[in-house]
């Protein structure tokens, strides 16, 4: 079920949100988002900018927020309880859930709340990647969002999973939940877009929703900002020096450091105005290194590769690539050692010392104490310069034949832009590894460590030479 955006003033009424001087429209090519209603003018220099919307405290919406909703909602809390202790983004998709299936199906378990309506009020569809259809999906091939979109699709499919589980021994809510059928995996998947895109990062709150403040759109040069006064409200201002005409945006700023691969993953567009040049790989280790295992458990988080471009200059880095680059000879061990109750544990010894719980700094730490840190740089450059090498073949081969009919235009343009934007990176990333490499090839130890190697595998050769003339006689 939808409601009309006009219907809105309405709803902000009754549940005391205040709208000054602007209201939500639909815009062009942005969906719904808040126009000035009249000029507005904060001169630069004032500290007290006019307000332009608060929302109270009881209708922002997080893991906390949930909580109270539960005390006075005796279903709910059953179902929040069975459920268990999951991140508060989970608690608060799951509240959305149940507001989704009183919706669509008139069915009213527990108790209703302002959520209940509002979501109403919010798109049916996002375009964020998890949300794309199978066609539009291969646009995202060799890019860094392949494994990112993959891997969070599984996480909701488990996710939905286990919420189902733990609810469907509660009469009432397997009877809303899943025999009505008025929720699917895919709601699921549509909520975690809306959270994801809509969410702010509070002062006071934390991670929340906000109605009507996530009307605002995004612009690289933001007309207003959100905050929360001592009554804990939400509240949009506009900025000091900001003057704006009757019918303008107001806009705010979603960040001027994330990527364009988060911006699209996180919001379902690109601001190449306001994103950072950067991106993050997937790194894995060599297939035929037999501590890999062992570095994957030790390393505990997914391997990748980072890579930017600060200030005109290239600058990548990589904790797994220097662990994934080092053996037993460069001094690395692993041991598994005993707790006082038994418990065995895999630890990381970097020369002698236990370094387990400096892993995440593993690049700093070893690149300090490597004998030889000029040869381990060379070695890591050229296993990185690989790996960006693999990603680029990858974005410049051609896209799966479409049927152009099939791909929405909003993911057409986004997809192909972040491939764009990927592909200019890693092509000066790869040079600038190509020179890394020239310049440490220079450099004197690694030149008297590749001398010894030459030496030594030449004596190798030697000795085999002069076996096989043994064999021969
Ligand atoms: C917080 S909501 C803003 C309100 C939204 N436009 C709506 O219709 O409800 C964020 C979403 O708005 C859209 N959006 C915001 N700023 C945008 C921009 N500068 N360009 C394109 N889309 C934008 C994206 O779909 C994004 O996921």
């Amino acid at each position: 079920m939808a409601l009309p955006i006009q219907d809105l003033p309405a709803w902000a009424r009754l549940n005391d949100v205040s709208f000054d001087n602007v209201e939500v429209t639909t815009t062009v090519d942005k969906g719904y988002g808040v126009v000035s209603q009249k000029d507005l003018a904060a001169p630069e220099g004032t500290v007290e900018t006019p307000q332009l919307l608060a929302v109270p405290h009881d209708l922002i919406l997080n893991s906390l927020a949930v909580e109270e909703h539960a005390k006075e909602d005796k279903e709910f809390k059953q179902l929040l309880e069975a459920v268990g202790h999951h991140p508060p983004r989970v608690n608060v998709l799951l509240f959305l859930l149940v507001q989704l299936a009183r919706n669509s199906s008139h069915a009213h378990v527990g108790v209703s709340n302002p959520w209940t309506q509002y979501l109403q009020f919010l798109p049916k569809t996002v375009l964020l990647p998890t949300v794309w259809t199978e066609d539009e999906r291969p646009l995202l091939k060799g890019t860094s969002l392949e494994v990112a979109v993959g891997a969070k699709l599984r996480a909701l499919d488990n996710e939905f999973e286990m919420i189902r589980e733990a609810s469907s021994d509660i009469p009432c809510w397997n009877g809303l939940l899943w025999h009505s059928g008025a929720v699917s995996l895919k709601d699921w998947v549509h909520l975690d877009a809306l959270y994801r895109s809509r969410c702010l990062e509070l002062p006071k709150s934390g991670e929340s929703m906000v109605p009507c403040i996530d009307m605002i759109n995004h612009s690289s040069d933001p007309s207003a900002y959100y905050d929360q006064n001592s009554d804990y409200e939400a509240i949009l201002l506009l900025r000091p020096g900001v003057s704006m005409s009757k019918g303008q945006e107001v806009t705010i700023s979603y960040g001027d450091t994330k990527s364009a691969a988060e911006m699209l993953f996180s919001y379902g567009f690109i601001d190449p105005e306001s994103t950072s040049e950067s991106l993050v790989l997937p790194l894995a280790p060599f297939p035929d290194d037999p501590l890999a295992k062992a570095k994957l458990v030790a390393f505990g988080k997914a391997p990748k590769v980072h890579v930017a471009r600060e200030s005109g200059s290239i600058r990548w880095d990589s904790n797994f690539a220097y662990l994934k680059c080092v053996n037993e000879e460069d001094g690395l061990d692993f041991r598994i050692l005993q707790d006082n109750e038994g418990n065995q544990q895999l630890r990381v010894f970097w020369q002698d010392e236990d370094v387990t719980d400096q892993i995440s700094e593993f690049q700093k730490l070893v690149a300090q104490t490597h004998p030889l840190p000029e040869v381990l740089r060379l070695r890591v450059a050229v296993s990185v310069q690989e790996n960006l090498e693999i990603h680029l073949k990858q974005l410049k081969s051609e896209l799966p034949r479409h049927d152009s009919s099939t791909i929405r235009e909003e993911c057409l343009k986004h997809g192909l832009l972040l491939r764009q934007i990927e592909t200019s990176l890693l092509e000066d990333a790869i040079q600038a590894l190509e020179q890394e490499k020239n310049s440490l090839l220079e450099a004197e130890n690694v030149v008297a460590y590749l001398g010894s190697m030459e030496t030594s595998n030449s004596d190798l050769v030697g000795e085999e030479a002069s076996n096989e003339a043994d064999d021969f006689s």
